[in-house]
């Protein structure tokens, strides 16, 4: 993997780049002229994570740039600032390696650090050792929380010392209303929050006056499209498989004020053998599935995609909003969805500026 190189005025240049190589990759599915949503050229990643380097007395953040020709020849490439990551990372970045650098309690093993922030400058930092935490060093964890004006979890083999919260509050404005969204450490949360935005506003936009019936929503992590979309229908189900994440939506469903919603913790393959009636037990019962009308499902799975029994699935609903992080399996999900559907909305969020990748958008209408 390379280090992003951000280079602003060169921005408009790589996003029109990103833009030709989707339409021509998405061409044969004859979709509407393509959305295209820009990120902020620089600082737009809320979490970031780095090694630690020690070299004698000095101490430096570092990423492995990886040659393509041969993997593991890695080199490591020093990072005072990264103008990937938000302000607020960037701020704390020289301020952490100055107070770690002669704290030899805290300095020792240390070797990786995460940052995850949010738009209104709230920071968690991950310090993660190869040692052992004990009392010690909570107290000197402690005192660098307070001068930092953060909160730190020290993690360490077997081992996850929490020491004020294992979160943060991130509220992102869209179309005039203000989500609130509780992001746990180590777990799934959007990286770009202006794209994030950018997302929920495309998605509420596409699924408009659905309140005739319901939604069912497969990888809703913590909630993230569920919260923002809950007005849209009568009811949501959403399922999602981590348990941290699941408990995530929930709270963030309360914290919303949000009463039509049930997540259920469940594989996207058990949710689908259960609705096909080949799945029983507590979870699915409680899910109530007869209860539903589903109109409308959407899916944001891993870079993986969805195998082919939840294609099959996803066919059967008359309304498809598919969020991908991959164009590739996207591609490959569309051969097999685009037989009983066809592409009437299409996006590219500019999730990850100045790498290959893209988000994606898709609404798919039954034929
Ligand atoms: C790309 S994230 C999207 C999360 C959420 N929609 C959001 O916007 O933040 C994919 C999510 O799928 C979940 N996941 C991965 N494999 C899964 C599976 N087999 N079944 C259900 N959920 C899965 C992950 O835990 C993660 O929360």
């Amino acid at each position: 993997m390379a280090v992003p190189v951000v280079d602003p005025p060169r921005y408009a240049e790589q996003l029109e780049a990103k833009r030709q190589r989707i339409c021509a990759q998405f061409a044969r599915f004859e979709p509407p002229t393509l959305e295209v949503f820009a990120s902020p050229p620089s600082h737009y990643r809320m979490r970031c994570e780095f090694r630690l380097w020690h070299e004698g007395d000095d101490l430096f953040y570092a990423m492995f740039e990886v040659d393509p020709d041969d993997p593991k020849q890695k080199t490591v490439v020093r990072l005072d600032q990264y103008p990937v990551a938000s302000q607020r990372i960037n701020a704390l970045m020289p301020a952490l390696i100055e107070a770690l650098r002669d704290n030899t309690l805290l300095r020792r093993k240390l070797f990786q650090v995460e940052f995850l922030t949010t738009l209104s400058g709230e920071a968690l930092v991950t310090l993660i050792y190869h040692k052992p935490l004990d009392e010690a060093w909570e107290l000197e964890a402690r005192a660098l929380q307070d001068a930092l004006g953060i909160a730190i979890i020290g993690r360490s083999r077997k081992q996850r010392r929490v020491l004020e919260r294992d979160h943060v509050w991130e509220r992102l404005d869209v179309e005039g209303r203000t989500f609130a969204y509780q992001q746990v450490e180590n777990s799934f949360t959007q990286p770009n929050a202006e794209i994030c935005r950018a997302m929920l506003g495309w998605a509420r936009d596409v699924t408009r006056g659905s309140q005739e019936a319901d939604l069912v929503e497969l990888y809703c992590g913590n909630g993230n499209f569920t919260v923002a979309l809950a007005e849209n229908f009568r009811r949501v189900l959403a399922t999602e498989i981590s348990r941290t994440s699941v408990a995530s939506a929930r709270e963030n469903l309360t914290a919303n004020g949000i009463d039509n919603v049930q997540v259920g913790r469940m594989s996207a393959e058990e949710f689908a053998a259960a609705l096909k009636g080949e799945k029983g037990g507590r979870r699915v019962a409680e899910m109530a599935l007869d209860d539903y009308d589903f109109s409308t499902v959407l899916v944001d799975p891993p870079r993986a995609g969805l195998d082919d029994a939840s294609c099959a699935q996803l066919s059967g609903y008359s309304r498809i909003v598919y969020i991908s992080c991959n164009p590739d399996t996207l591609a490959a999900n569309l051969e097999r969805l685009c037989k009983s559907h066809r592409v009437t909305r299409f996006a590219l969020f500019d999730q990850f500026p100045w790498t290959h990748h893209c988000e994606c958008g898709v609404l798919l209408e039954r034929r």
